[in-house]
């Protein structure tokens, strides 16, 4: 032990800068949360007849269809209270009377991670929920094997917890006009009133792909390649961890939904770049949208997109410390989230695994660049075809398990970008046994443990 003095006043120094970062950073969401209530309380009206809107969302849509239906109830002269499902007690439900409920699915028929203590805590048996009226709408995609699995979990939970619905549940296959407008025309059952407020989404605006780079040449994956499109007008804010929804053209009078991507990019770039693999179909042609942005569009032309947030893979502070976990095009969402870290930040640790070392060590210049400016704190990567290697990312994470524990003792947040099948449940179970099952459950239900997995 020390004697010095000096070294004892910089150890107590160090330890109170970090209790006033720590303050900060929980006045900061005390203050977020404020802001929601107060926006909330606002809609709410006086009070005599109150509707609670609740909403359980993993990309933002069910969100912000919460709170146009607690607006247009408004506008019908009803008030509401919007609550989201990590807030949501059975107790509350009761007490609302009334409630309508929009909730999405993800995963495989998974609910969203704000939803994970409720159905924890409370969905495994009945509750008492006698007296309780509700719409549920339950958003969800057709291609899915379990077609809005968890809004059908929550309709049976309801029901047989003795709650009664007011409407047949409204399923919406990827965001289906027709189903919203459905769900619009029960609202104004309640409200009494006619007209339908203008719901649609913000309308695509034209971008123009600047640059276009195969990033793997030679690589026994499929061909990635990273996009620059740069607005025609101007650009949109964003944060990252957003979405780039691209619009496909009509084909043969059938117009395909529009495709996701994770946004590479950060508004200070002035461009949205993303990371597209060319999918091909078993009969080897291209997929559609991957095809269309990857081989057809040539540089210089526009396109028909729109960002959209995607609040559930928003970054934290700069000073709280990121693991971020990823492999192949999910370098994409990751490297935003790095663009937006400083080498005063509490760090960042980017775990990877892509197929080889020689043609997928995607933006390998511009991650030893962060790593030497301390933007990136650690780099690990494996290379499944590299002989002599042969991990895989979950791998790095099992290997590494006392460092992950250590640093998401330190308040580090855990980020997950890429392949849904094989990669995020793997990293899901290395992560469950390297910080317990209990933790990582409250890593997610906390929001420090966050995927954007497709
Ligand atoms: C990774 C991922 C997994 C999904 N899994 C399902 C599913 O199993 N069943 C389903 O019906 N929809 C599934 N969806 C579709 C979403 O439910 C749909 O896009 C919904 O509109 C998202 O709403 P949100 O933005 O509020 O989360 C999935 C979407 C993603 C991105």
């Amino acid at each position: 032990m020390t004697h010095d003095p000096s070294r004892w006043l910089l150890a107590l120094a160090a330890v109170g800068l970090w209790l006033v970062l720590i303050g900060l950073i929980v006045w900061r969401e005390r203050r977020a949360k404020a802001a929601a209530r107060a926006r909330s309380e606002a809609l709410a009206g006086d009070g005599k007849e109150t509707v609670l809107v609740a909403f359980a969302s993993q990309t933002g849509l069910a969100e912000d269809l919460a709170w146009m239906t607690a607006r247009a109830l408004q506008d019908g002269g009803v008030g509401a209270r919007v609550l989201s499902f990590a807030d949501l007690e059975p107790a509350t439900l009761k007490a609302a009377g009334r409630a309508l409920l929009i909730v999405s699915t993800t995963g495989e028929g998974d609910p969203p991670d704000s939803a994970a203590r409720l159905v924890r805590k409370a969905m495994g048996a009945p509750a008492d929920l006698d007296g309780l009226r509700f719409g549920l709408m339950a958003l969800g995609d057709r291609s899915y094997d379990q077609f809005c699995g968890f809004g059908h979990a929550v309709d049976g939970w309801l029901r047989r917890s003795g709650a009664e619905p007011l409407f047949d549940l409204v399923e919406v296959d990827a965001g289906d006009a027709g189903a919203v407008r459905h769900w619009q025309h029960q609202l104004n059952q309640i409200t009494g009133r006619v007209a339908a407020p203008d719901w649609t989404p913000p309308a695509y605006e034209p971008w123009r792909l600047t640059q276009r780079t195969l990033i793997n040449p030679g690589s026994p994956g499929g061909e990635a390649y990273h996009l620059v499109l740069e607005p025609v007008g101007t650009a949109p804010p964003w944060s990252a961890g957003d979405i780039a929804e691209v619009g496909l053209p009509e084909r043969d009078g059938v117009t395909p939904g529009a495709r996701e991507y994770s946004i590479a990019s950060v508004p200070a770039d002035g461009r949205v770049e993303l990371v597209v693999r060319l999918m091909r179909r078993p009969d080897g042609t291209p997929g559609l949208a991957s095809g269309r942005l990857t081989q057809d569009l040539a540089v210089g032309e526009t396109i028909d997109m729109r960002v959209r947030t995607n609040r559930s893979f928003h970054g934290p502070e700069d000073q709280t410390p990121m693991i971020l976990i990823g492999n192949g095009t999910g370098i994409a969402g990751l490297r935003a989230h790095l663009k937006d870290r400083t080498a005063q930040g509490g760090g960042a640790w980017l775990l990877f695994g892509e197929r080889t070392q020689a043609h997928d060590a995607f933006f390998d210049a511009e991650l030893q660049a962060w790593l030497a400016s301390g933007v990136l704190t650690r780099l690990d990567r494996c290379f499944s075809r590299d002989p002599g290697d042969g991990r895989y990312v979950q791998d790095l994470v099992a290997a590494a398990a006392p460092d992950v524990r250590a640093w998401v003792d330190r308040g580090a947040a855990l980020y997950v970008c890429g392949s849904l099948e094989g990669m995020s449940q793997g990293v899901h179970a290395a992560l469950e046994a390297a910080l317990g099952a209990e933790a990582l459950l409250t890593l997610l239900e906390d929001g420090r443990y966050r995927r954007d997995v497709y």
